[in-house]
């Protein structure tokens, strides 16, 4: 037995035909981000990123009450995603924060606030990476409102065999590549283990 076939017929057709949806929406704009650094268009197509990419789709329900047994991990503590970009769904309950400038101290958050019919767009460190910090990855958080929230994340990561070196665009002898090369899937791998050690 199937239990979400039984309970959610349109289940598995929802969820692929909004993957399918939200992967095209992806592709589109790492077009205008390439366009926008000097590249053309199908730059992340012709260099295999967008090629069987590593794109996930995560589906969050965070508890309305906090209590002693989930104090430690609800929500979700600072960090920035780890590939190219992710296109956030969130319902109207708040808790989401974003900190502009991650070099600063003290942090500042400032709440971002949902709009509708519209993605949240994170910049992930990839996208960093490639850009030698021209685009920095976005430091997030999500803090307890005491309200249940849900949200939909689709985090668009490259093909695991791409290369991520410093685009042409983004460095020059006044400004040279500060991060050397390296294959996404063994940054993002190496990502999660230092994530999921501590
Ligand atoms: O739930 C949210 O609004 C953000 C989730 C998030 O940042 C993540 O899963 O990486
Ligand atoms: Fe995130």
């Amino acid at each position: 037995m199937c239990i979400v076939k039984d309970l959610l017929p349109s289940w598995r057709q929802t969820m692929e035909c909004y993957y399918k949806n939200v992967l095209s929406v992806g592709k589109k704009l790492l077009g205008l981000i390439a366009l926008a650094l000097d590249l053309d268009e199908d730059f992340f197509h012709q260099i295999g990123a967008l090629n069987d990419p590593a794109a996930v789709l995560r589906l969050i329900r965070y508890p309305g009450e906090v209590t002693s047994s989930n104090v430690e991990t609800y929500g979700a503590s600072a960090h920035s995603d780890y590939g190219t970009i992710t296109l956030l769904l969130t319902d109207e309950v708040p808790g989401l924060q974003v900190c502009r400038d991650k070099s600063k101290q003290p942090r500042i958050w400032e709440d971002v606030p949902r709009l509708r019919g519209a993605f949240i767009v994170n910049i992930g460190d990839l996208m960093e990476r490639w850009t030698n910090g021209l685009f920095r990855s976005t430091l997030h958080r999500v803090m307890p409102v005491g309200k249940e929230r849900y949200s939909v994340a689709f985090f668009l990561d490259p093909n695991p065999d791409c290369n991520v070196e410093c685009l042409k665009t983004c460095c020059s002898e006044t400004s040279p590549a500060r991060l050397k090369e390296n294959f996404a899937g063994d940054y993002i791998k190496e990502r999660f283990r230092i994530t999921y050690a501590t």
